[in-house]
């Protein structure tokens, strides 16, 4: 087990910048997952961890190892994959096997290790088959077993689960964490999903556009995104990003974007907050429909089941709500409504950056999960 750092991390592919000024700290035994559209460098970042790719500025460190120039099979990683690279010709046992065989590590101690693996993600009786006769959970869990029999360090996963059906994603996830604290081993997960990765990691480094956006907490990231970025990309539905001016009133802030206005509660913002424009993000859990002093009027319902979603105008905004499931609203209806203005996300317009103090936040926060540390 070891902690991870990287350290002003850039990645260049000629002209095209894909990783720049990548600062990062990941304790040993974290569950640290990398997140981000299509295309923000997430695995890149994890390539360059587990060496397939040399970065083309600053320090990557595994322990107290800078790992720069160091060979994959150096250091001391294991990587699973999407596809799971299984040889199909080898059993479940030989598959495990052999990145210990090529290491020359003698059979009594191979064994021993395929069959610990094998306990510990319930393959025990799948040991004599071929890879061909198992389910793609199975398989999932096979590449998992012959990267726990190196024992390594760092476990490095990309989109390990991409390749699953909904229901054996959500098997996988809590077998994944199930086996993380088993384990205790520090492991770095890409993804572009954000369910995979709230539920699964200690904290997530959001990423876009080749940059690190903020690397906190689940919670802390769905509750205080640091900038526009994150405020919109998490959370489903997710948060328009608004346009606002903030103008100082009696007690406090007041926001007004057209027909809508909001008065802050006091000590709502940040010192760092000035009078002009912002942007500004409410969450769908933050309006509500039904009562309230506000009108809205409906645009679209979207049921999932269990709750709806009503996508709706209110005071010239356009916004999302949650309702329960068996709602009788349709699109055209007029409805009461009402918004959480202790909940208002505030962010600088031009940088983009949070303006919340936050210190209304602190107590709600204190109470909720930080993840899973
Ligand atoms: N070998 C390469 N040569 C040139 N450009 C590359 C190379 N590998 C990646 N890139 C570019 O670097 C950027 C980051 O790619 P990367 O694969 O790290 O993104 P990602 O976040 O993992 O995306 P995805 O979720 O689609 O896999 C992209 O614009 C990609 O086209």
């Amino acid at each position: 087990m070891a902690e991870v750092v990287f350290d002003k991390v850039q990645k260049a592919f000629g002209a095209m910048i894909a990783v720049e000024g990548f600062d990062l700290k990941i304790e040993d035994g974290e569950f640290v997952s990398l997140l981000g559209p299509s295309g923000c460098g997430k695995t890149t970042t994890l390539r360059m961890l587990a060496g397939l790719e040399q970065p083309t500025g600053g320090t990557i460190r595994i322990g107290e190892r800078v790992v720069n120039g160091v060979p994959p099979a150096r250091r001391d990683i294991a990587m699973v994959f999407q596809s799971y690279a299984l040889y199909p010709h080898m059993t479940v046992a030989q598959n495990m096997a052999y990145p210990l065989k090529k290491r020359g590590i003698g059979e009594p101690e191979r064994g021993e290790r395929v069959r610990a693996a094998a306990r510990l993600l319930e393959l025990e009786a799948l040991l004599e088959r071929k890879p061909k006769q198992l389910s793609g959970g199975q398989q999932q869990r096979v590449a998992l077993g012959r990267a726990l029999v190196r024992e390594p360090q760092v476990f490095l996963l990309d989109e390990p689960l991409s390749n699953l059906d909904a229901k054996l994603r959500a098997t996988m996830r809590a077998e994944l964490i199930e086996l993380h604290g088993r384990i205790g081993c520090t492991m770095v997960y890409v993804t572009h999903d954000q369910l995979e990765a709230m539920t699964m990691s200690t904290r997530i480094a959001v990423m876009n556009k080749g940059a690190l956006q903020q690397f906190a907490t689940p919670s802390e990231i769905y509750h205080r995104p640091a900038n526009t970025f994150v405020a919109s990309f998490i959370g489903t539905p997710s948060m328009a990003v608004l346009e606002g001016t903030l103008t100082q009133a009696a007690g406090g802030w007041r926001i007004d974007s057209g027909a809508f206005s909001a008065d802050l509660p006091e000590g709502h913002l940040s010192d760092d907050a000035k009078a002009g424009p912002v942007s500004f993000a409410i969450r769908p859990e933050d309006v509500s429909v039904g009562q309230g002093p506000r009108r809205a009027k409906v645009r679209l319902v979207e049921p999932t089941g269990h709750e709806s979603i009503v996508i709706m105008d209110l005071d010239g905004l356009s916004l999302t709500a949650r309702v329960p499931g068996d709602t009788q609203l349709k699109s055209g209806d007029t409805v009461d409504a009402s918004i959480r203005a202790d909940r208002i996300h505030v962010f600088d317009a031009a940088a983009g950056h949070r303006l919340n103090s936050d210190r209304l936040r602190a107590d709600a926060m204190a109470t909720a999960s930080g993840g899973r540390r």
